[in-house]
């Protein structure tokens, strides 16, 4: 759970290479990265620069009279900081730099740079190298910094799939002008799945304690009862339990499309890039953002225990919550949906809504009401009707701005809080519908029925959460939100009896989970008291401290 000093080999360098590299440089590199002959990482984030890619400052200048790229950090704020495994695990690195060819700056590229000797594992010659310390989690991970001294490198070690620099500095252009972010995007297009299996190892943990935990009385009785059994405990948990379903449908969706995209472009069809990178920009952000929110509810819903390291949830809320920040800050990776977003209205505006693509296409279709009555299809209207709705407004917003002189930034600026909503709202469309079609091809039908328990609980529960937007308009009454309220409240107590089982289903090991509350037995009590005589501070009776420092003050007259 804290991470791994070759996650990053795995997660990004070698897809890195996989997608950025020729096949003859993968002849070379890809087979010995495989083996682990060399580890790698991906050095791209800087001391002063991570969002804002195209102000990257270290520089890959093409030296023509030697066919090299000089790498240079001129400056403190232009060192790789951040980069899981550089500090002191890998001797080679996919380094993103600005390239410069005969004085143009083409922008950020990348490159294979060996950073240490393959034998000694020794720094090389105009490497500055190291760890970053320690971070609120993932403290397996060497996360680095590294700068370099005009450090040259063969033109060679450019990665070439898509775009390339000839001996006598020739630049080929990619066919897309952001294809050397992939490596970004295919993170990103696996993290749904990643987080729903952080929250699914939560939600493990609280479930299975809110079964063992006894407190209190609903009605009065012999035995105080099973706190899973309180609504307020359910309504904590169990939309976290569809959450995590809905996030690895979607992830699997993701995932897919990904694959597609490598395919298409190696031959030449670019076409699914925009798409792609809008949908795991809001994808990314919503799911990390819930899981968030989801882990920490389950540690709460653990009570006192659930703030012990016993639990193990708040090493699991801190592994998780860096999704917030990393492939991409969440509020930075919403925006981007949004551009894309506003350019869809522009292009109904425009007449053009038969061009738009499949996941917005309901932005040119307005639904007058819904009957929620008839089930989980009206649902999805509704979540049409609030993202079209705040989609337009925001986007509206924007353009008005811009029509009375604003320049384009300080207009996006000032609608930017407005244009994140909409990307959250139509993220949380995606996943809904998503989480429908997955549970519509489910073939079992025991199965079946108790996923669509969760998919019910899901639409009511959302669109309790977003009703305001619903209510603006009037677009939903408010007897159509008590409505939702009694659909909620009933999925709670129909999940109940399938609620362990449910979790169950994720087979999480003991030693995977390494949490004493969330244990499979259930013998909690007897092993916290285990756990806490193996308590470091309880290997001797009485503490050195005490003479230090005890003693002295309570011998003190003063
Ligand atoms: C076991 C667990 C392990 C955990 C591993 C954790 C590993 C973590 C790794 C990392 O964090 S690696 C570093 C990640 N860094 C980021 O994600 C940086 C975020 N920033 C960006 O991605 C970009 O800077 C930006 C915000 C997308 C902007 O890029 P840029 O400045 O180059 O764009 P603009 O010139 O403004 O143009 C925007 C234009 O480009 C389109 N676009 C951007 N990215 C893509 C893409 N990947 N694919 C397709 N298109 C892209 C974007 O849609 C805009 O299009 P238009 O609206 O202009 O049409
Ligand atoms: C655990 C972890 C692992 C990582 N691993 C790697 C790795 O392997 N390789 C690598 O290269 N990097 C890695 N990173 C770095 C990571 O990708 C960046 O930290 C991340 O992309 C955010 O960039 P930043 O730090 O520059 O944040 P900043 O951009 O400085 O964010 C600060 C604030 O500014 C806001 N902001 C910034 N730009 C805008 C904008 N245009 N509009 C509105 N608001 C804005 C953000 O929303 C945020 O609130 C890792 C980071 C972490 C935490």
């Amino acid at each position: 759970m804290e991470g791994h000093p070759l996650a990053l080999h795995d997660v990004m360098f070698i897809p890195a290479l996989v997608a950025q590299a020729s096949d003859e440089q993968n002849k070379k590199w890809l087979r010995r990265a495989q083996r682990r002959e060399i580890v790698g990482c991906y050095a791209q984030t800087e001391l002063g620069h991570g969002s804002n890619l195209r102000k990257l400052e270290t520089t890959a200048t093409y030296d023509v009279s030697t066919q090299e790229f000089v790498l240079h950090t001129p400056q403190i704020t232009s060192l790789k900081w951040w980069p899981g495994g550089l500090g002191k695990s890998s001797n080679y690195a996919v380094v993103v730099a600005n390239m410069i060819v005969k004085e143009k700056h083409l922008g950020p590229h990348s490159f294979l740079v060996q950073l240490r000797d393959e034998i000694t594992h020794q720094s090389l010659k105009g490497i500055t190298v190291g760890d970053i310390g320690p971070k609120l989690s993932f403290n397996a991970i060497d996360n680095g910094f590294l700068g370099f001294d005009n450090y040259r490198i063969p033109r060679t070690n450019l990665l070439m799939r898509h775009s390339r620099v000839e001996p006598d500095g020739t630049y080929v252009k990619p066919p897309h002008a952001k294809i050397n972010y992939s490596a970004m995007v295919r993170v990103r297009s696996h993290m749904a799945t990643g987080q729903g299996n952080f929250l699914a190892q939560a939600l493990t943990i609280a479930v299975r304690y809110s079964t063992v935990r006894r407190q209190g009385f609903i009605e009065s009785g012999e035995q105080e009862v099973k706190v899973l059994d309180y609504q307020t405990q359910q309504h904590r948990l169990f939309p976290s339990i569809a959450k995590a379903y809905a996030f690895t449908f979607a992830g699997y969706e993701t995932i897919r499309l990904y694959e597609q995209l490598l395919k298409e472009v190696d031959t030449g069809n670019v076409s699914l890039m925009a798409d792609l990178h809008a949908l795991t920009s809001g994808l990314k952000s919503v799911v990390t953002h819930q899981t968030a929110q989801g882990i920490e509810q389950a540690r709460m819903a653990c009570g006192g225990h659930g703030y012990s390291q016993a639990s193990y949830i708040s090493e699991i809320f801190g592994v998780a919550v860096g999704g917030c920040t990393y492939e991409g800050e969440n509020m930075v990776m919403l925006l981007q949906l949004a551009r894309y977003l506003v350019k869809s209205v522009e292009q109904i505006k425009a007449g053009e809504s038969g061009k738009l693509g499949p996941l917005v296409a309901y932005l040119a279709v307005k639904v007058d009401g819904v009957d929620l009555e008839k089930g989980v299809e009206e649902y999805m209207k509704a979540f049409q009707h609030v993202s079209r709705l705040q989609t337009w407004k925001a986007s509206e917003k924007f353009l008005k701005l811009l029509k009375s002189g604003e320049k384009r930034e300080v207009a996006w600026n000032k609608s930017s809080v407005e244009l994140t909503r909409a990307s959250r709202l139509h993220t949380r469309l995606y996943i809904a519908e998503t989480f429908k079609r997955s549970v519509q091809e489910v073939a079992d039908p025991r199965l079946k029925e108790v996923l669509t328990d969760l998919l019910h609980l899901h639409v009511n529960y959302e669109l309790l959460d977003m009703a305001t937007y619903a209510l603006e308009d009037g677009f939903l009454s408010s007897s159509q939100l008590d409505y939702v309220r009694d659909q909620l409240y009933f999925y709670l107590a129909k999940i109940r009896p399938n609620a362990v089982s449910l979790v169950d289903s994720w087979e999480f090991s003991d030693m995977q989970l390494r949490s004493v509350l969330g244990r499979r037995d259930g013998n909690v009590y007897e092993n916290l008291v285990a756990w806490a005589k193996a308590s470091p501070l309880n290997k001797t009776d009485v503490l050195p401290s005490v003479e230090k420092y005890l003693k002295p003050m309570m011998n003190s007259k003063l």
